[in-house]
């Protein structure tokens, strides 16, 4: 009897749990006990405590419920620990900030929050579970691992517009978000030279919308200023900044920001940042009634950069008033957050970090969309950190795949599955091409070689068959079900392609990643036909050869010339796609089949040009692995974000592949000062050197020639006895 009891139990539980597991909310709750059967969907509710419970909570429901409203109908208890409607309940509720309790059955329905945000999350949640017919019979409790989560809009490059704007805290509202952090780069009223101005009033008036749709959606809508590039340590700049501070709050913002990030001289010391913000926090954040803690971004905002003689973070630990919260992106500037590096900074800083996460920021590689999953940091960092924002790219709607993943990573993170997450996302997103976009995203994720060094996995299904694909096509014999594998892979690129490009259940994000659409369109074709010329070149078919040859040289020009026509910008013009493992099989395959068919055929076919005539060697460490923009006659070093410090002796140097003459070079530091720590040389052999002369021109950019006899070497060196922190603007050579 006994065991047949045990049976019965097991059984059922098993039922439980497997009817738990196909019911999805985003972010993963904490906790989910089905309770039994799914139930019929009562036709009306009658909603209970809407006096007293948050009013977005009570606005988001009724919107929802429309006409199924009425006085009569299945009770629907809504409220906040306290409030008369969810009283029986208040045990059930979780004690954590934003936690709720949900409870549906037969009798009634519970949606009851530890606070009016916990409240509003219970209603959100009752939404995902809520189908026409059936509701399911289940209990929740479950709060958030994070304390602040969301986004900040950091990333250089043309800031979002408003209507993305609204569209993502929209967007936050419904996975559960709590904060977005207002600090583009290049919004000049955020940085220099206007953050001591109010915004003009059309600029105004979107802030306010954004704060009030901010509030809607559960959303703190933080308001930072990015004064430290031109910032003097004297009361009328400070009192500029608590104006400016007054003019958003008026604006109707609440929450605020400071971030000192990639500045240099004046506005870099530490002793003087503190007397600031500790001055903002007493007599601002903490005077008025409703204002969130500061959060500040110091300058040294990653290991790598903190410099222990400098006592930058020593200060910031010491005397920073410890409600203010502080910035950190981890052990790099873009690096994967680990328990071992937000335990380092928590004893630095002498309080938890406020992650800022430079993921899926592309400001660096621009030429790239990163539409990858979300992982590599750590599921046992919550007890060090107060926050975790994503810095995004500037392509709102494709930011959006890591921005779902992060919620579901920060709101529960021992549940959080990268794959799953990832999946869900796409769906969310794309519900009607999501096996398009799923094609188009496994293509799109990794950065290439970039300054940070920080790369993402790409293609991973077919990785390992294109490796062992090209291994045997080189040795002689390849599979055939790796033919045939490869080939429906770049059929299904084509086909990924020109579905998203016609697709119109998100247009936004359509017209964002477009050119990279056209790229895709192009490398599943050249994938396709690459594949034919093998074929022909293994059955002797010279005609068919040549076709398919002139067919993917041509689908080769086509895609440089979309990498000169679209996103142009002076950092990763063009557009990149596949540039992992695709872009290098094609090309792979299309060497191969043409070098053998010139051998067999006595034959010279060029290949495809792809190589760089250019190497670049420096001992400065920030420039060690930056990649080079190639043109038939320039090469462009990336410009960099950061404060490049130069130490004296600091030199870079380019190697062409062959003698040249230099027509004309250009190096922007964006330096007032004295520039004359740099010379800049030329060599045959790299052994012996001469100076080339440069002159300043009007906006301080310093230009130079070679004419005389060609040269293969080209070096700028720091030849003054001092390190110098430089931005590296521009620098290029042209050469002929
Ligand atoms: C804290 C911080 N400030 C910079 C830095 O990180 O790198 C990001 C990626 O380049 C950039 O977007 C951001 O503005
Ligand atoms: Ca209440």
């Amino acid at each position: 009897m006994r065991k047949l009891l045990l049976y019965i139990v097991c059984f059922f539980a098993l039922q439980v749990k497997i009817m738990a597991q196909d019911i999805q909310v985003q972010p993963t709750p904490r906790q989910i006990t089905v309770k039994g059967e799914n139930m019929a969907t009562p036709v009306t509710f009658r909603l209970e405590g809407e006096r007293e419970a948050n009013p977005r909570a009570v606005k988001l429901l009724k919107t929802f419920l429309g006409d199924r409203l009425s006085s009569k109908g299945l009770p629907l208890y809504l409220g906040e620990k306290g409030d008369r409607a969810v009283q029986s309940r208040k045990r059930q509720i979780p004690e954590q900030p934003e936690g709720y309790y949900l409870e549906i059955n037969p009798k009634g329905i519970t949606l009851a929050g530890n606070d009016e945000r916990g409240t509003y999350y219970a209603v959100r949640t009752f939404m995902q579970l809520f189908r026409d017919n059936h509701l399911p019979q289940v209990e929740i409790r479950d709060y958030p691992d994070v304390r602040f989560r969301g986004v900040v809009e950091g990333f250089y490059g043309t800031p979002w517009s408003h209507e993305a704007r609204l569209r993502q805290l929209r967007f936050y509202g419904e996975n559960k978000l709590n904060t977005y952090i207002y600090g583009p780069k290049d919004d000049p009223y955020h940085s220099s030279p206007n953050w001591r101005k109010p915004y003009p009033a059309k600029d105004a008036a979107r802030i306010a919308e954004l704060v009030k749709v901010a509030n809607e959606n559960e959303v703190d809508f933080v308001w930072a200023i990015h004064p430290g590039l031109d910032i003097r340590w004297e009361t009328s700049d400070r009192d500029s900044l608590m104006a400016k501070f007054e003019h958003m709050y008026d604006l109707g913002v609440r929450s605020f920001a400071v971030f000192f990030d990639d500045i240099s001289g004046e506005g870099a010391k530490a002793d003087r940042q503190v007397e600031l913000l500790n001055y903002v926090d007493d007599h601002f954040v903490r005077v008025k009634p409703d204002v969130t803690p500061l959060i500040v971004c110091p300058t040294e905002y990653n290991k790598d950069w903190a410099r222990p003689e400098s006592g930058y973070l020593a200060t910031i630990g010491t005397k920073l008033n410890p409600s203010v919260e502080v910035m950190w992106t981890g052990d790099r500037v873009i690096s994967e957050i680990t328990r071992e590096g937000v335990e380092w900074i928590r004893e630095q800083i002498k309080r938890p970090s406020y992650i800022w996460w430079n993921f899926p920021v592309s400001d660096y590689v621009r030429d790239h969309v990163l539409l990858g999953e979300v992982y590599g940091n750590g599921k046992d960092i919550a007890g060090s950190i107060s926050g975790f924002v994503a810095n995004p790219m500037e392509w709102a709607e494709a930011s959006k795949l890591a921005i779902y993943c992060v919620a579901d990573y920060t709101w529960n993170m021992q549940s959080y599955d990268r794959s799953r997450s990832w999946h869900r996302a796409i769906r969310a997103i794309m519900p009607e091409n999501a096996e398009a976009f799923t094609v188009f995203a496994r293509h799109n994720s990794d950065l290439g070689e970039n300054v940070h060094r920080f790369r993402r996995e790409e293609s991973v299904e077919i990785l390992p068959v294109a490796e062992r694909f090209m291994k045997g096509y080189q040795e002689g014999r390849y599979d055939e079900r790796d033919f045939l594998a490869l080939q429906e892979e770049f059929e299904r690129v084509a086909e990924a392609a020109d579905l998203l490009l016609v697709d119109n259940e998100n247009e936004a994000l359509i017209e964002e990643i477009t050119p990279w659409l056209h790229q895709f369109k192009i490398l599943g074709d050249a994938g396709r036909e690459a594949l034919v010329m093998l074929k022909a070149e293994e059955r002797g078919d010279r005609e068919l050869f040549l076709r398919k040859y002139n067919h993917v040289k041509a689908l080769r020009k086509r895609s440089y010339e979309l990498e000169r026509q679209f996103n142009q910008n002076p950092y990763q013009p063009g557009v990149k796609t596949g540039t992992t493992v695709l872009q290098p099989l094609v090309l792979g395959i299309f060497t191969e089949a043409t070098e053998r068919f010139n051998r067999k055929n006595g034959m010279d076919l060029p290949l495809l040009a792809d190589y760089l005539p250019c190497k670049l060697t420096t001992n400065v460490p920030q420039l060690e692995h930056l990649p080079l923009q190639v043109y038939p006659n320039r090469v462009h070093l990336t410009p960099l974000l950061e404060v490049v410090k130069w130490p004296a002796g600091g030199y870079l140097q380019l190697e062409l592949d062959d003698l040249y003459r230099i027509p004309g070079t250009r190096m922007n530091f964006d330096v007032k000062g004295d520039l004359s720590w740099g010379v800049m040389e030329v060599s045959v052999d790299g052994e012996n050197w001469q100076v080339v002369t440069l002159t300043r021109d009007a906006r301080g950019r310093l230009n130079g020639k070679w004419e005389d006899t060609p040269v293969k070497f080209v070096r700028f060196t720091n030849s003054g006895k001092d390190e110098q922190q430089v931005y590296l603007r521009e620098f290029y050579v042209v050469f002929s």
